[in-house]
């Protein structure tokens, strides 16, 4: 395992893009920071470039991907991918390491994802997160690479699972935005993430994640994150329509980028092509399109038809063994 400095090519130079060059100079890497606004062209960026991590909000993944692959092709031989994006393509329905993997076949490419709010790491507070890859060398690479005194790396061998885990907490943190902007109480925020952990579950194993990878930290991790902070972007798309602001309001006066707005417009195509119940999603989409307010979309969860509550387990499977008390 290579232990030496590496030169690091983030792209993106947003929130977490800069949030990410932090962490990796603190183990004295080198690392160049691109954007489509820098002064320095990409082609000069990537040269020599043992990392590219990618930072870039998902509506520009493709494009930027198809970018660093004109310019510099060849010279990426042994680079490995590290993408950093929680977001699905629309129509493709793609995760962002599929994208960079239809581009870049035969290079390792590394998810990173975790409860990982970029202004609590700007203010060098400790957080964890996990890499994941098909390509363990490379995700062990990359765990080397960022792991500090302040960040706490774990490696995990299901990358599809750890990407969704960081995508679909993002609809559920905007439903947990609007429980608390209602002012719901505990009691109806646990019942809302742990029934969103279901759905999460629910469409993870239909696109091959497994489940155990949502109990961990870039899954029930960051929907705790997520769902409890004011620092989150998404939380705070669902605050603000609970307290009767638009959504175009809410998205001009958001700093950065929100992708559970868009994730879940994806999500909605993947559970009706699937037959996937996902009530919570459901709900956000009908309140962001503006066909609900908050209150009705609450009223439609809490008297939705009554069920057991585990898919594959119904209650009468646990009676007939004895178990009823
Ligand atoms: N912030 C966090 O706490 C955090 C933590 C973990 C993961 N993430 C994920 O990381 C991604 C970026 O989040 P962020 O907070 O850094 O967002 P951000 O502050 O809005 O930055 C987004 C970056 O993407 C670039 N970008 C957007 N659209 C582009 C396009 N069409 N072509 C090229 N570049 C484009 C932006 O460039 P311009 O400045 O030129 O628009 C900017 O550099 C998101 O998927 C987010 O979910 C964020
Ligand atoms: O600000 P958000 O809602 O995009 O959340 C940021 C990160 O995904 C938290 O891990």
């Amino acid at each position: 395992m290579n232990n030496k400095p590496q030169n690091i090519t983030i792209l993106g130079a947003g929130a977490w893009g800069q949030a990410l060059a932090h962490l990796a100079a603190i183990n004295q890497h080198t690392v160049r920071l691109w954007s489509r606004h820098s002064p320095v062209s990409l082609e000069d960026t990537l040269a020599n470039t043992d990392i590219i991590l990618c930072a870039i909000s998902m509506k520009g993944v493709r494009d930027v991907a198809n970018l660093v692959n004109s310019v510099n092709e060849k010279s990426l031989k042994n680079t490995i991918v590290v993408t950093a994006t929680k977001g699905l393509e629309p129509y493709t329905t793609y995760t962002p390491s599929q994208i960079w993997e239809t581009i870049f076949p035969h290079q390792p490419v590394v998810v990173l994802s975790g409860p990982n709010l970029s202004k609590e790491i700007e203010q060098k507070l400790p957080a964890a997160t996990v890499v994941a890859s098909k390509n363990v060398v490379a995700a062990q690479q990359i765990q080397l690479v960022f792991s500090s005194q302040q960040f706490r790396v774990y490696t995990n061998p299901d990358p599809v699972g750890v990407e969704l885990g960081g995508t679909l907490k993002n609809v559920i943190a905007i439903s947990a935005g609007v429980c608390d902007g209602l002012h719901l109480g505990t009691n109806a925020k646990a019942a809302l993430v742990t029934r969103g952990l279901t759905e999460m579950v629910r469409i993870g194993n239909t696109l091959g994640a497994k489940t155990e990878t949502f109990y961990g930290l870039s899954g029930l991790g960051d929907l705790l994150a997520t769902c409890n902070s004011p620092l989150s972007r998404n939380y705070q798309v669902g605050y603000q329509l609970a307290n009767s602001k638009t959504l175009p309001e809410v998205l001009s006066s958001l700093s950065g980028t929100a992708e559970g707005v868009n994730t879940c417009r994806v999500l909605m195509e993947i559970a009706q092509k699937h037959s996937i119940a996902i009530p919570i999603t459901e709900q956000v989409y009908q309140l962001l399109a503006g066909e609900i307010t908050p209150r009705q979309a609450l009223d439609k969860l809490m008297l939705r038809d009554i069920k057991s509550e585990f898919d594959n387990f119904p209650v009468e499977q646990i009676w007939s063994r004895g178990e009823k008390c």
